[in-house]
């Protein structure tokens, strides 16, 4: 059925979220020639006003064509964009446009995205907590807090115990980053998976003295520990530590996770399918993670539309670790979107059975929640932080 329109929504709540970016989401709807409707979801961090506007040009590409060709409609624009893979707008605009294809197509054929893809490896998929720490400074902070997380069922929680610190980590900050995690893995005790993130923000030197000094708590991993592009940085990490290594959220095609997959650089990749290329481009990294005998734990912090898309990849995926969670810190309004329709329970998700990605849009909410999107702010706390986390004390 071809598609006749493509349309970006910025939608925002009265009620924020536990970070800067957790306030917004941009979803990107697919209508075809028959009125079928899908949903995809782009990244709302970085520069909302030109993924919007990227969306509409990836739009130029995609309308007129038949919308279950997801493969070819995918190279198509990569054909016109010639610079996409080097360009997070891009990608981001283009993933968003292939998860409402996905969407439209099972719709159209009655079957969730997990059964157009082999069927179901598992039914429930266990979540690991993120953004329940906002406001977090002090040792004591992160342990109440992470006592609640725990209380809610989680065995897994994920948490960037590094302050107000970037590149380089002095005595005080190493120090700090020590006394939160041994006062989570304290209040947590021994059985919670205790995941570490970075936020690939430090060079690494200071990455290794982290490693160093954290790796006696047991952390299931260190995520994103020097910048993203820093691959010689990543392989002296590697050749310095013995801990484990998580990363992806950040990689934007098949070919950059081939990079960090081929020189044993990550344990556990994050790729995020709102800017690797959607479900098309997802599959593809994943199943070539597997080849690596690497595990697949896909970042996952914007909105309902990627949080439901992301369970269909869970499902079928042998090579799955464990599915990051924002939902139970998601402003309400972003449940209410999809009518609370993918709650966590004792930690897991149910991954749903209804067509396409599984859940239903709430279109008069999307109506109600529509805004301008405008350029983000920059304060000293940088937007990709939970809220009131970047200080010490
Ligand atoms: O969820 C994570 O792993 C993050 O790193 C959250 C980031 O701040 C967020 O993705 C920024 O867009
Ligand atoms: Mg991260």
């Amino acid at each position: 059925m071809k598609i006749k329109e493509v349309e970006p929504i910025v939608l925002s709540g009265k009620e924020g979220g536990s970070a800067t970016w957790a306030s917004v989401a941009i979803l990107v709807r697919v209508v075809t020639a028959n009125g079928e409707v899908g949903y995809g979801e782009a990244v709302p961090t970085a520069r909302p006003l030109q993924v919007v506007s990227a969306v509409k040009q990836v739009a130029r590409s995609y309308v007129g064509r038949e919308v279950e060709e997801v493969e070819r409609n995918s190279w198509e624009w990569h054909r016109q964009d010639f610079y996409l893979a080097r360009s997070f707008e891009s990608t981001t605009a283009a993933s968003a446009v292939d998860i409402a294809s996905w969407d439209v197509l099972g719709k159209e054929l009655g079957a969730p995205v997990h059964k157009l893809l082999g069927g179901p490896f598992r039914r429930k998929v266990r979540n690991y907590a993120n953004g329940w720490y906002p406001d977090c400074v002090t040792p004591e902070d992160f342990a109440s807090k992470a006592k609640e997380v725990v209380r809610m069922g989680y065995t897994a929680l994920k948490f960037d115990p590094f302050g107000e610190y970037y590149d380089y980590l002095d005595e005080r900050g190493l120090r700090q980053a020590v006394e939160r995690v041994r006062a989570v893995r304290e209040a947590v005790g021994d059985d919670v998976e205790i995941l570490v993130e970075h936020h690939g923000r430090f060079n690494p030197n200071s990455a290794v003295m982290a490693a160093r000094a954290l790796e006696p708590f047991n952390p299931l991993f260190m995520e994103e520990p020097v910048h993203p592009e820093n691959v010689e940085g990543m392989r002296k990490y590697r050749a310095s530590t013995t801990v484990r290594v998580a990363l992806g959220e950040r990689i934007l095609s098949l070919t950059e996770a081939l990079d960090y997959l081929s020189q044993g650089l990550v344990d556990f990749l994050q790729i995020d399918l709102t800017n690797v290329g959607g479900v098309t481009q997802a599959v593809k990294v994943s199943h070539l993670a597997e080849a690596f005998g690497v595990e697949m734990a896909y970042h996952n912090a914007f909105g309902p539309v990627q949080n439901a898309v992301t369970l269909q990849l869970d499902a079928v995926v042998p090579n799955f670790l464990v599915q990051e969670s924002f939902y139970d810190w998601f402003p309400q309004w972003k449940r209410d979107l999809i009518y609370d329709s993918t709650p966590v329970r004792e930690g897991h998700s149910t991954v749903p059975d209804s067509p396409g990605i599984g859940v239903k849009v709430n279109e008069k909410l999307v109506e109600d929640l529509r805004v301008e999107p405008r350029e983000v702010e920059f304060t000293e706390e940088p937007k990709w932080v939970v809220k009131g986390t970047w200080r010490g004390w």
